[in-house]
């Protein structure tokens, strides 16, 4: 089989060097199978996938990459056999620089419309925790399908900061308002199973190359279909919660940056880096 295996930076160099003072291309791969036009990105910054200020721009210039050569599919994985991705870096939000905060949100922010509006048929094979923003990354994607035994669910409320709108929207679209609520104000975790009850994930599967092979199958199915009206479609079905979010999108921000820096906020992460230190 023909696969080439993209050093995405290649392509996208301005596009990160602009976006990134981190090294070139080092949290992650892009790997295309030039047979079937799909792309698969695994996520690969040890040890947990946290999501860094330079992980979101390799993130911002994967997508961006996805869309540009008209990928048939993209598939989000980890590299890592137990972690999907523990969500947001949590030492980019403790005591954070006033300026780097806001951008760091921002660039969040960027990434998540990339995401979440592009064309581009997109899937997640969960294999391993997906915590916070780890969990909307995977729900951002159209298809989830989770290996089991892990945990997937947005603990903001167990962290001591707000669930914020764009995190809210992504739930409330897959799960619905009742069951989001219940699960986002405790911040709940699933297990897989669970996950595939509540209709958080779409399959549950034994490993990630099973996952693998159902998520080729799901966006095998848009063979057939035209991907300009499919493009199109989704994008008309997700306008609404993109809409919304785009007008507020700096009053959400600034809101945040203020909620992140408050001394109650920075304790409540303080303690929660200490617990995780403490664990071992
Ligand atoms: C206006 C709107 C715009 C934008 C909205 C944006 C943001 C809204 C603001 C805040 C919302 C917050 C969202 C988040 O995503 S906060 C992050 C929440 N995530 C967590 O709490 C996960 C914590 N981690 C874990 O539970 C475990 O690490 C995990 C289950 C993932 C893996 O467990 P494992 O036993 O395999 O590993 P550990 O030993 O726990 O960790 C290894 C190593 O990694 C460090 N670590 C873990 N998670 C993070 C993280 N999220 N960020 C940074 N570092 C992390 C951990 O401390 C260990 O480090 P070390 O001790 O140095 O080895």
């Amino acid at each position: 089989m023909a696969f080439r295996t993209k050093n995405l930076f290649e392509k996208t160099t301005k596009l990160v060097r602009s976006y990134s003072s981190d090294k070139i291309y080092t949290h992650m791969s892009l790997t295309l199978n030039e047979q079937t036009g799909i792309a698969t990105l695994e996520l690969a910054k040890p040890p947990v996938n946290s999501m860094s200020f330079g992980f979101l721009s390799q993130l911002a210039a994967a997508v961006q990459q996805s869309e540009a050569d008209k990928y048939k599919g993209l598939i989000i994985t980890s590299r890592s056999s137990g972690v999907f991705s523990a969500g947001l870096d949590l030492k980019e939000l403790h005591h954070p620089d006033s300026d780097r905060i806001l951008n760091y949100l921002r660039r969040l922010q960027d990434v998540w419309f990339q995401l979440y509006d592009c064309s581009t048929p997109t899937a997640a094979v969960i294999n391993g925790h997906s915590i916070a923003g780890g969990c909307l990354l995977a729900l951002s994607c159209e298809y989830r399908v989770m290996v089991n035994s892990f945990k997937i669910g947005m603990n903001e409320a167990l962290v001591g900061v707000p669930v914020s709108p764009m995190f809210i929207a992504c739930m409330q679209s897959v799960i619905g308002q009742w069951e989001a609520e219940k699960a986002l104000l405790v911040g709940r975790l699933f297990t897989s199973e669970e996950a595939l009850g509540v209709g958080l994930v779409d399959e549950v599967v034994g490993g990630k190359s099973e996952g693998v092979c159902k998520a080729e199958g799901y966006l095998a199915g848009f063979r057939e279909v035209s991907a300009r009206a499919r493009g199109l479609s989704k994008r008309y079905l997700r306008q609404e919660v993109v809409r919304d979010l785009v007008r507020r999108r700096e009053e959400d921000v600034k809101k945040l940056v203020e909620i992140i820096s408050s001394r109650g906020v920075q304790d409540s992460l303080g303690e929660h880096l200490e617990r995780m230190k403490n664990k071992k």
